[in-house]
């Protein structure tokens, strides 16, 4: 990394993340000793139990595996970034607190589904997690971090986790744009760049595959634990996923809720175009000074044919096969 690329990232304006020479000495010597990748612009990655995480999170992730406490009834919302986080995270809100909101002054309409549904490690990474013990039960948290890395207090509590996933594509091309939009760095991050990284499983959480499939394959033996979304089906049904979600974390619709069409109108309430078109996700910025706007871009599916050759797309399909060849997921 140049001197002026470094000066850069110490200027980043995003309050969620910790500068190594801020983190706690404990984790700071062991974060230092291990293998680093700084290719993705503003985002620095260190390499841990087989994974790469943003350094600026890392002690926060470490943390959070040593301390956290998970309660009974948490809902944990769980993805590989670029997945449908924002998304899941504004539905499982919105059908967990349903009795307690009304649509018309729900917190959804002022507030990001982020600051809704806060990210357990980086509150760990800014050491503000007192703040998650101050979130109302029942609480749905967030978290990108691998199922391995998960602190055991999540794994053997009766908590759930959902977790969303997406085609690897698709999650590319996204990554790709957020990364773009970081402009302040002024120089240019061609995707054939992010492409060489993202194949080789360089990219923030990564790999993608070694993600979806450790919570795949625990869903697969602990369905009662993890349920498991794709941003697709999503796409296609949202309803059926909101039921199967409800349903999944103990708060199934009533027969009445159907009727009078409860499920659409969450459904509704978190569509890409009625968060997308308000005012705090257009002009706001919420955790972690990160501009909302940043959230929503297209949320279609196959948008990674405008910006990939079929060559990649094959590259990364073949890999997609070769990383699921033993196990029964699908895309
Ligand atoms: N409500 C809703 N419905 C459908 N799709 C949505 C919604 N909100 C965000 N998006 C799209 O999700 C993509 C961002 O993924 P994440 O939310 O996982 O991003 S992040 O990891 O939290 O930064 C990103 O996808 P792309 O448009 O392909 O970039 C968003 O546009």
């Amino acid at each position: 990394m140049s001197v002026a690329d470094s000066k850069l990232r110490s200027r980043l304006p995003f309050s969620a993340t910790t500068k190594i020479e801020e983190v706690d000495p404990k984790y700071k010597e062991l974060i230092l000793t291990l293998p680093k990748e700084d290719q993705w612009l503003a985002i620095e990655l260190r390499k841990y139990g087989g994974f790469w995480y943003p350094e600026r999170h890392f002690s926060g992730v470490l943390a959070m595996q040593e301390v956290f406490k998970s309660q009974p009834s948490d809902v944990i919302i769980a993805s590989f970034m670029k997945s449908g986080t924002t998304w899941l995270k504004a539905l499982a809100f919105a059908v967990l607190h349903r009795e307690k909101y009304n649509l018309s002054s729900h917190p959804l309409l002022k507030l990001n589904p982020h600051d809704c549904v806060p990210i357990i490690e980086h509150h760990y990474a800014t050491r503000d997690e007192h703040y998650l013990e101050s979130v109302p039960s029942p609480r749905v948290l967030g978290t990108h971090v691998s199922y391995s890395m998960l602190p055991d207090s999540i794994k053997t509590s009766t908590s759930k986790i959902v977790y969303i996933c997406r085609d690897p594509k698709d999650v590319l091309v996204s990554l790709w744009h957020m990364v773009t939009k970081f402009e302040w760095f002024n120089k240019p991050f061609p995707f054939a760049k992010a492409f060489e990284l993202f194949c080789e499983g360089r990219m923030p959480y990564g790999p993608v595959w070694d993600h979806v499939l450790e919570y795949y394959t625990k869903s697969i033996r602990s369905p009662e634990k993890i349920l498991i979304l794709k941003y697709e089906e999503m796409l296609k049904d949202p309803s059926d996923g909101v039921v199967k979600m409800a349903n999944f974390i103990g708060c199934p619709f009533s027969e009445d809720e159907m009727k009078i069409g409860s499920v659409e109108k969450i459904v509704e309430l978190c569509s890409f175009n009625k968060l997308k078109d308000l005012d705090v996700n257009k002009n706001g910025s919420g955790a972690g000074n990160v501009p909302n706007n940043y959230y929503f871009r297209k949320a279609v599916v196959g948008d990674w044919q405008n910006f990939m050759t079929p060559e990649m797309a094959n590259t990364l399909d073949e890999i997609t096969k070769e990383k699921f060849s033993d196990s029964t997921f699908t895309y």
